[in-house]
């Protein structure tokens, strides 16, 4: 998988496309983490319990940059009018689950029917496609720890016909990557950009109310991402 492709001077870009990425699952299943190691690289071990976040990142993939806005949802209760309001604003979903924790796979399946059934619009280019969404079995690494088999996840992927990734946030790059390049895949394949828009679409009072993080990555002069030193470095917007 070609992604993120470290910018060269020679090319060419188009407008940018923006990406409205939604993380959703129980809470402490590593959403906050897999987001950070996406866009920073690093793994960083402990955060506060997520308030609602969105994390703005620019990749080039092939060539197009891609503005990433990443909302890691909150993974305590909330009511379900908040969570419909996130599904609403997303492109695509990454549904994480924990292997160590039960309860947080049980969860998966019911948020998956809930991001179908509100995207499921005669506006979406071929009415009978899904929405673009990833199961994430996140924390392979804690194998004693385990209570969700990889069986288990792969067949709920059948079940549902939703990709499905397990990982491990905490000992991979590249995995995480591969998550949110699918999606990005996904929504290619599926016509959601007209090719080089700048896709802008109105902000919900709710959502205005959602502290912003910008984490648009700088290129240096090597060409790679400069990561963040730590969480604290995102400046708010
Ligand atoms: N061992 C291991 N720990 C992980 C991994 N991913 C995340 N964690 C840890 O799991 C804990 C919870 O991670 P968070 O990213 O805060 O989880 P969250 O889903 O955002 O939690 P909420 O904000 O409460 O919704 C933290 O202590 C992380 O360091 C992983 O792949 N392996």
């Amino acid at each position: 998988m070609s992604f993120p492709r470290p910018l060269r001077r020679s090319v060419s870009l188009s407008p940018a496309r923006t990406l409205r990425l939604v993380v959703l699952g129980q809470s402490a299943v590593g959403k906050t983490a897999l987001t950070v190691r996406f866009i920073t690289r690093r793994f960083i071990g402990d955060y506060d319990p997520t308030l609602e976040m969105i994390y703005r990142h620019v990749a080039v993939i092939d060539g197009e940059m891609v503005h990433f806005e990443i909302l890691d949802t909150a993974g305590q209760e909330e009511d379900s009018l908040q969570i419909e309001e996130k599904i609403k604003w997303g492109d695509g979903f990454a549904v994480v689950y924990s292997v160590t924790d039960r309860c947080s796979f049980d969860e998966v399946m019911r948020l998956c029917f809930l991001i179908n059934h509100l995207h499921a619009s005669p506006k979406r280019s071929g009415a009978a496609e899904q929405p673009p969404v990833v199961i994430v079995g996140n924390k392979k690494d804690l194998q004693f720890d385990r209570m969700v088999s990889t069986e288990d996840g792969e067949n709920l992927s059948k079940a549902l016909k939703i990709p499905f990734y397990e990982i491990s946030t905490r000992d991979s790059y590249e995995e995480p990557v591969a998550v949110f390049s699918s999606l990005y895949q996904e929504l290619l394949r599926q016509g959601h950009f007209s090719p080089g828009s700048f896709k802008r679409r109105t902000v919900s009072k709710l959502m205005e109310k959602i502290p912003k993080m910008q984490a648009s990555s700088t290129l240096n002069s090597a060409g790679r991402s400069l990561s963040f030193n730590s969480f604290r470095d995102y400046i708010p917007e």
